[in-house]
C-alpha cells in the first residue's frame, strides 16, 4: 500500500488551489491529481490503465505550465482566456489542437466530479459499506457517461478489487478513523468548490463538450 501517502497533502493542495479572487491555480490543480495517482498507483496492476491516462494528463498540463507560454497557464482562467483569444482550442474532431490545455483540464474536471462524489460516499459511511460499491456508484454518477463501454467494464472489474473501508482508511494516513472521517469533511467543501468554480467557467465558454 503507498508508503508516503496522506490525505492531509491533498487537503494542502486543495487549500492552495484557489486564489484570493478565486482563481483556480493549475500547479496545485495537477499537485492534488499528482497526490492521488500516488495512492492510486498502490491498489494494483488493475488500475494501471486508470493511472496512465491520469500522469499523461498531467504531463500535458506540466508541460503547458513550464513552457514559453507558462505565464498564461497560471490559472485555469488565464488558460481559458488565452486559448480561446489564440484559437488553440479544438472545438471539432478534426482540429490541429487536439491536446489544447482547456480539453486535457476537462478530463480532470470530470474526474474531480467522481473524486468528490467517492470521498462524500466515504465519509458518510459505516462500517459495513462497500468501497466497491460507493467507488462504482460514484463513477456511474459522473465520470461513466463519458467512457466507452470498454473503458467502463475495465474500470468496473478494477473497482471489485479496491481494499475494504477499513483498509482504505489505513490507507489514507490520517490518524483514527474518526480523524479520516473529519478529514474528508475538510477536503469535499474544497474540491466542491473548485469543481464548481471550473463547472461555471467552462459553461459561461461553452467548453463543457470539448472532444
Ligand atoms: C483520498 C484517497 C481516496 C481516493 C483515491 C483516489 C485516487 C484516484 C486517483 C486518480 C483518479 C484517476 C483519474 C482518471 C482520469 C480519467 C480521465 C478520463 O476520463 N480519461 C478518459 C478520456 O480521455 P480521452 O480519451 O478523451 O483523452 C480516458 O479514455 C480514460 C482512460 C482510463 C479510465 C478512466 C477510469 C476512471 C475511473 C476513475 C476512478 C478511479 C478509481 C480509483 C480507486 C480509488
Amino acid at each position: 500500500m503507498a508508503g508516503s501517502f496522506n490525505l492531509q497533502n491533498v487537503v494542502d493542495t486543495y487549500k492552495s488551489c484557489l486564489s484570493e479572487n478565486k482563481e483556480i491555480y493549475i500547479k496545485y490543480y495537477i499537485a492534488g491529481w499528482r497526490e492521488l495517482v500516488s495512492f492510486m498507483n498502490s491498489l494494483g496492476s488493475l488500475f494501471s490503465f486508470i493511472s496512465k491516462d491520469a500522469v499523461s494528463k498531467i504531463q500535458i498540463m506540466e508541460t503547458f505550465l513550464m513552457g514559453e507560454n507558462g505565464a498564461h497557464y497560471l490559472t485555469v482562467q488565464s488558460m481559458v482566456k488565452f486559448e480561446l483569444n489564440n484559437k488553440l482550442v479544438d472545438f471539432t474532431q478534426s482540429g490541429s489542437h487536439p491536446e489544447s490545455g482547456c480539453r486535457t483540464l476537462l478530463r480532470l474536471h470530470r474526474a474531480l466530479r467522481w473524486l468528490q462524489l467517492f470521498l462524500e460516499s466515504l465519509r458518510t459511511s459505516t462500517e459495513d459499506s462497500k468501497t466497491s460499491i460507493m467507488c462504482s456508484e460514484a463513477y456511474n454518477e459522473s465520470l461513466a457517461q463519458y467512457h466507452s463501454w470498454f473503458i467502463q467494464t475495465a474500470a468496473r472489474l478494477a473497482f471489485r478489487t479496491l481494499p475494504g473501508r477499513d483498509a482504505f482508511f489505513e490507507v489514507m494516513n490520517a490518524g483514527s478513523q474518526q480523524q479520516v472521517v473529519a478529514m474528508l469533511g475538510e477536503a469535499t467543501p474544497l474540491i466542491s468548490e473548485v469543481h464548481q468554480i471550473t463547472e461555471d467557467l467552462y459553461a459561461k465558454n461553452k467548453l463543457l463538450e470539448l472532444p
